[in-house]
């Protein structure tokens, strides 16, 4: 940002009443927040709002009187461009523009907040910028990082998602089944009968802990906590040792959180990682993501705490970002949104389209991959492949191994099982659990994600129906884990016209299982979706023909449920005691 911009920032989507001043000139942030403590349970909407109400006044006040006397320079310096934009020959306005937190958030909050921008805005006679609040809450890492173009993990009370920017949006790659990581959290320490917030009660309990083994549950780059959850309170019910359960509750879940961001990190080839949300103030989950990014050859940043819990700082530091973009609303249009999603968010501040970096020399010759669980070694000209999972060392090494010993026997062996339904997948030749290594043909030319076709897509949405039918899923259904081309077997003539056609072979299916729900044929089919999501430039017409390929084989049920999948309000920031 070249220009001096000043920018006010309003923040009060749950529990930060708080009010900020951006000085892009010097890169300055002065924050003012008074948080909002229940005296019992969780946040209760209705005494949020109260909170707001009382002191949203009182920081927004502090936060300008900070904006005017840093406007007016040092003491006895004469003010600078004072009547440049008064119109009535007044004292100019402090800053140029105020944001404010759009949402998602609670209702109620969010109006009051809305509000006094509006008041404010009107008042001073400068524009209006409606902020994202969960798109702020990643800006602000690649703000302060210098990133170009990172995956984002939003790791915060009431969501759990990561982001990564493509085609003018920043695209959802994986995100929470049920809750927000924080709010899970919260939940575990109510029923302890511990206060809110419960993150740093956790933290601090985790510290004389040891490990006790609680359910673990990733799909593809999503993910779900009330499994995990429930398996807590039964422990602590069981009286299991509450400082083992935190432990406990931290090495899955935030190696949860870490594995799908490792996903995320693989699957757009991006070496850059910020964190963002409350509970990135947690050492543990830095300390994991840090690890993961290094044993990887990625950089990692977490912005520092005031700018990770809620605050307005992130919110003027993208208001001037947008201010600057002419990103600013008319007062009619400026209605609040509880639910709305970053996705949803037109980019307007960036240019820029990131590369995806190839998983490989593009000529097929380097021999060694970097998944994100595994190292493969390849060797086109003799057809092998040998896959090795390798010690994450940012796991609990029990988990870790139990992880890997897993999913080495289960690809081995739903690998077969697919092949057998129809469904190309590479032939085993060896199969070593403990090792945690596979031996496996060589197939296809190229990873799906670099060779895109509607072809392919309608072909991986029949196979996904095929495994489906038999019973079980792939679990990380995405547009690296299926090969295309004619290398080798993998040419098959076309019946009608003899013509040469190209095989889609599935591979990786470490995370399959049988099931018989069609919520989990669902969400296979969810997951490449938000793959191809993630890597297509235009991907309705490719989502489209993955319906159209599930549709020849599949049952219509999986479809509809898959349409109710997507259309669950996954932002649900009510965290009022169940
Ligand atoms: C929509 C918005 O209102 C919401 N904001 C929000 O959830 O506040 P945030 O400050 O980002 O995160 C609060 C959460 O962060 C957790 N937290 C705070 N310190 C923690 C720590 N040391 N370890 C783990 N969790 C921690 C708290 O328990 C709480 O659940 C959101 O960003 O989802
Ligand atoms: N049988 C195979 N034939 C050709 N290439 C393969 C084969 N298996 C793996 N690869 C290549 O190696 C990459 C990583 O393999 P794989 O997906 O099995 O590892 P992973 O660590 O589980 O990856 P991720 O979890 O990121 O999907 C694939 O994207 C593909 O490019
Ligand atoms: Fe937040």
């Amino acid at each position: 940002m070249n220009s001096d911009i000043r920018i006010l920032g309003i923040e009060g989507t749950a529990w930060a009443a708080s009010a900020a001043v951006y000085d892009s000139a010097t890169d300055d942030v002065f924050i003012e927040s008074d948080a909002y403590q229940p005296d019992s349970g969780g946040i209760h909407p209705r005494e949020a709002a109260e909170h707001m109400h009382d002191a949203i006044p009182r920081v927004v006040e502090t936060a300008l009187e900070h904006a005017r006397e840093t406007h007016d320079g040092p003491a006895g310096e004469a003010p600078v461009d004072v009547d440049e934009r008064s119109s009535s020959g007044q004292q100019a306005a402090p800053v140029d523009a105020i944001a404010f937190s759009r949402g998602p958030g609670l209702g109620p909050c969010l109006r009051i907040v809305g509000t006094a921008a509006r008041a404010l805005s009107q008042a001073l006679e400068v524009p209006l910028v409606g902020v994202n609040h969960m798109v702020a809450h990643l800006e602000i890492g690649r703000h302060t990082a210098d990133f170009d173009s990172p995956v984002c993990l939003n790791a915060s009370g009431a969501n759990a998602h990561l982001l990564a920017y493509r085609n003018g949006r920043y695209r959802v790659l994986g995100e929470t089944m049920d809750t927000g990581v924080g709010n899970a959290i919260d939940k575990f320490t109510r029923h302890v009968g511990w206060s809110h917030p419960g993150g740093p009660k956790v933290e601090a309990a985790a510290e004389d802990g040891e490990y006790v083994d609680l359910p673990y549950v990733v799909k593809g780059m999503d993910f779900s906590f009330s499994g995990i959850m429930s398996a807590a309170k039964q422990a602590y019910d069981d009286e299991t040792p509450v400082e083992d359960i935190c432990f406990s509750l931290q090495e899955n879940i935030f190696g949860m959180l870490t594995e799908v961001a490792e996903r995320a990190l693989s699957l757009t080839g991006s070496d850059e990682l910020v964190l963002g949300g409350g509970v990135g103030q947690n050492e543990r989950l830095r300390e994991m993501l840090a690890e993961m990014c290094a044993q990887r050859g990625a950089e990692f940043h977490a912005p520092e705490p005031r700018f990770l819990r809620d605050n307005a700082g992130m919110i003027a530091v993208l208001g001037a970002k947008m201010y600057e973009a002419g990103d600013t609303l008319e007062i009619e249009d400026s209605q609040v949104d509880p639910n709305y999603r970053p996705d949803q968010v037109p980019v307007t501040w960036r240019r820029d389209e990131p590369e995806l970096a190839a998983g490989r020399g593009a000529d097929g010759s380097e021999t060694q991959v970097r998944g994100a669980e595994a190292l493969v070694d390849l060797e086109p000209e003799t057809g092998r492949v040998t896959k090795h999972r390798e010690v994450k060392s940012y796991r609990h090494p029990e988990l870790d191994e139990r992880l890997r010993r897993e999913r080495t026997t289960l690809e081995a062996r739903l690998t077969s099982l697919a092949r057998r339904e129809g469904v190309p997948t590479p032939v085993l030749s060896d199969v070593d659990p403990r090792e945690a290594r596979l031996e496996l043909e060589y197939v296809g030319e190229t990873d799906l994600r670099d060779g895109l076709t509607a072809e392919c897509v309608r072909d991986v949405g029949r196979h996904l129906a095929r495994l489906h039918w038999a019973g079980f899923v792939h679990g990380d259904p995405t547009t690296r884990n299926v090969r295309v081309g004619r290398a080798g077997r993998d040419a098959s003539r076309d019946e009608r016209t003899d013509e040469v056609r190209e095989r889609t072979v599935l591979i990786d299916f470490g995370l399959g299982y049988h099931t018989d729900h069609v919520e989990d044929y669902a969400m296979d089919i969810h997951v490449f979706d938000q793959s191809l999501v993630g890597t297509a430039d235009d991907p309705d017409p490719l989502r489209e023909a993955l319906r159209e390929g599930y549709r020849e084989v599949g049952e219509e049920r999986v479809l509809e449920r898959l349409r109710d999948v997507e259309g669950r309000g996954r932002y649900v920031t009510d965290d009022a005691p169940e």
